[in-house]
């Protein structure tokens, strides 16, 4: 080769060759993963992602919630949802077994060293192999479909029923208070699913106890945030809504829609300025919550209107949008312990909205001691401004003041 295009080889392409590996390899994770994204896709405005600290796993979060909620609406359109009972005789369905499938499979993907604490395990469906396979068919046939690089970030497709299988079985971590633990319900409110209700698909990143990210959507609620509370069903038209949080950062809500990822509305908890005016917002089930305290607990702040009842985390996302107002959970039963997946990232949702979380003893909810909430009982929720005195009426009613 002459001397001249020897230069001209090593000066315009070997150099800068050279010079792009370098930045590549010394930037931000996040911005690799941004350059990766827009020499991926033609469409570079369909999945962005800022260099805010948890920009990945925000990002990760909400895509694998979008992903398993095509799969959730698909089983919630079918009439026979494949449920079963489990051994503390509460439903689980088609629908519960596949979604954790895809969330667990998408963070395996891209957090391969995380753990995971997750409602359900696989046990039954390797002595089920039809029910097994009705989980396969749904799992195999759910992507990201209007969004590729989305799906490719997701780490894909699972290969194989029985790798579905094992990743099911893979949110059995103990949980604890070292590390990252991501944890998951991949149905909450199974029983407001079967019924046509609320429910929610749930995922939340605790760092040493501390939640770090939460994601939460909500296929059957409003979209609009000034939309009014109700209990209505259904998931037709302008329903599907995500809520996140990523802690120091704030809340957003963002529509729960299959391809367009738009960037989320900051939302806030609305001011409670008349306790007449406000209304609680608590479980359907009598058996999650003792509905006949939490009356005498409103009459006592002098709230007259009604609660409004639903099922799920889609209670904390209302509050935290200013759609309802105070979230209240009463313990039914000494034995009964709350799970982390049922409260973790609604917890932050609602204090990065301007709200505050605690138990009726007054304690903040510690995600630290395991799968369970073992050290709290229920769960009050309020903006921070009338939080202390709510409490002071629970306890009242509750007979826990000294
Ligand atoms: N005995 C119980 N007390 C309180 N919560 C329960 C009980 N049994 C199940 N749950 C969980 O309560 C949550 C829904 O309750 P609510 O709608 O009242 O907030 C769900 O997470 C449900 O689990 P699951 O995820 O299996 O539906
Ligand atoms: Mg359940
Ligand atoms: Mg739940
Ligand atoms: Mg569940």
């Amino acid at each position: 080769m002459p001397l001249e295009s020897r230069n001209n080889f090593f000066y315009k392409i070997l150099l800068p060759l050279l010079i792009l590996t370098l930045a590549f390899f010394l930037s931000p994770s996040s911005s690799r993963l941004n350059l990766i994204l827009s020499h991926l896709t033609p469409q570079t405005t369909t999945v962005k992602m800022s260099s805010s600290p948890y920009a990945k796993e925000l990002l990760i979060a909400q895509l694998s919630i979008q992903r398993a909620s095509i799969l959730t609406k698909r089983v919630f359109q079918e009439s026979s949802k494949g449920t079963i009972s489990k051994s503390d005789a509460s439903p689980v369905t088609i629908g519960d077994f596949g979604a954790q499938a895809l969330i667990i499979s998408a963070l395996k993907h891209n957090f391969p060293s995380d753990q995971i604490v997750a409602e359900e395990e696989a046990s039954t469906l390797r002595n089920d192999p039809l029910l097994s396979s009705k989980i396969w068919d749904l799992v195999k046939s759910t992507s990201l479909s209007s969004s590729p690089e989305a799906e490719s970030l997701l780490g894909g497709q699972i290969p194989s029923e029985s790798k579905m299988l094992d990743l099911i079985d893979s949110g059995n971590s103990s949980g604890g208070r070292t590390g990252r633990i991501w944890t998951i319900d991949p149905i909450d409110g199974t029983k407001g699913f079967l019924r046509g209700g609320q429910y929610a698909v749930c995922l939340a990143l605790l760092e040493d106890g501390d939640v770090k990210v939460g994601a939460i959507a909500c296929p059957n609620l409003p979209v609009d945030d000034s939309a009014p509370l109700t209990a209505d069903i259904g998931d037709g038209e302008g329903r599907g809504v995500i809520f996140s949080a990523v802690k120091g950062q704030g809340a957003t809500s963002r529509p729960l829609t299959t391809g367009d990822l738009a960037e989320g509305k900051q939302i806030s908890m609305k001011p409670i300025t008349e306790m007449s005016a406000a209304s609680f917002c608590e479980s359907v089930e009598a058996g999650h919550s003792n509905q006949s305290e939490s009356a005498r607990i409103a009459e006592k702040l002098g709230i007259t209107r009604p609660s409004v009842r639903m099922d799920s985390q889609a209670k904390y996302g209302s509050i935290a949008r200013g759609a309802g107002d105070i979230y209240l959970r009463l313990p039914t039963s000494k034995t009964y312990q709350e799970k982390i997946w049922d409260h973790a990232g609604g917890d932050l949702i609602v204090r990065e909205a301007g709200g505050e979380v605690t138990d009726t003893k007054g304690n903040r909810l510690d995600f630290g001691v395991g799968r369970t909430l073992a050290s709290n009982s229920g769960v009050i929720a309020a903006p921070k401004a009338v939080h202390a005195q709510v409490l002071d009426v629970v306890q009242e009613v509750l007979g826990l003041k000294n």
